[in-house]
């Protein structure tokens, strides 16, 4: 029998975090903004619609995509976020969809589908279970801003991109409270997958 857990947070709560931990017990992991990453690699129609978009300046001398720069513009208008994600949207979605599949006949205990948007693009119902990293605004703010050399405008612009953790909250089934120490949220999680009986 395997257990699905879909699981998110909002940006720089501790996914990515969780995430790491669940793959050292060899679990699958389906990991959403890392397959955005290759469905925009070189030669790629991802790509190619990208800069369509966006023309060549949005692109790296070395005629990769310049995430940097792409960030710094989708993140401070919403509306070209929306262009974006409708471009990237489909394509990691057909991705996710083929990976689940591969991964439930390898008949995994579980499955981790760690996706920033379980919420906002419905992917709850992929899931047995949901699972939320959450913490609070000021401390998600914090390490947002020291992991990516952000200001804090444009920290609380990324914030305001997605859905507030405070709506996340009222859909989760787990909660995993990314506050405190890392080694306090690894207790969180290891509580999980004992009482799934994962472990
Ligand atoms: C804008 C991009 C180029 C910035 O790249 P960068 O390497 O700086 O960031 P990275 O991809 O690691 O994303 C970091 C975080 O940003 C947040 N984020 C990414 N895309 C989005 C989005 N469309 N809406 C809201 N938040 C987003 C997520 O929390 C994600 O974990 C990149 O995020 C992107 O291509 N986004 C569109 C693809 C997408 O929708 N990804 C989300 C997968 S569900
Ligand atoms: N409990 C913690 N204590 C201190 N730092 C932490 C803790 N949890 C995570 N971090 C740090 O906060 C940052 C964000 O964590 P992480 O990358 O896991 O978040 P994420 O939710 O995957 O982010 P994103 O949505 O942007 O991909 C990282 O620099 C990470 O090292």
């Amino acid at each position: 029998m395997t257990l699905v857990l879909g699981l998110t947070g909002g940006i720089a709560s501790g996914k990515s975090t969780v995430s790491r931990w669940l793959h050292q017990y060899h679990f699958p992991i389906i990991d959403a903004d890392k397959i955005a990453r290759q469905v925009v690699a070189p030669q790629t129609p991802g790509l190619q619609q990208i800069v369509a978009l966006f023309s060549t300046g949005i692109l790296t001398a070395a005629g990769t995509l310049n995430r940097q720069k792409l960030g710094q513009l989708v993140f401070a208008d919403q509306h070209l976020l929306a262009q974006l994600t409708a471009i990237t949207g489909p394509l990691i979605r057909q991705t996710i969809l083929q990976q689940l599949i591969d991964y439930r006949r390898t008949a995994a205990a579980l499955i981790v589908l760690d996706i920033p948007l379980l919420f906002e693009s419905h992917y709850q119902q992929l899931a047995d279970l949901t699972m939320l990293v959450d913490v609070s605004e000021p401390i998600q703010l914090q390490r947002l801003m020291a992991r990516n050399q952000l200001s804090t405008q444009a920290a609380k612009q990324r914030i305001a991109s997605q859905w507030p953790l405070s709506a996340k909250r009222q859909l989760a089934d787990v909660i995993i409270d990314n506050n405190q120490t890392l080694a306090v949220t690894q207790q969180q999680v290891l509580k999980f997958l004992t009482q799934y009986q994962l472990v």
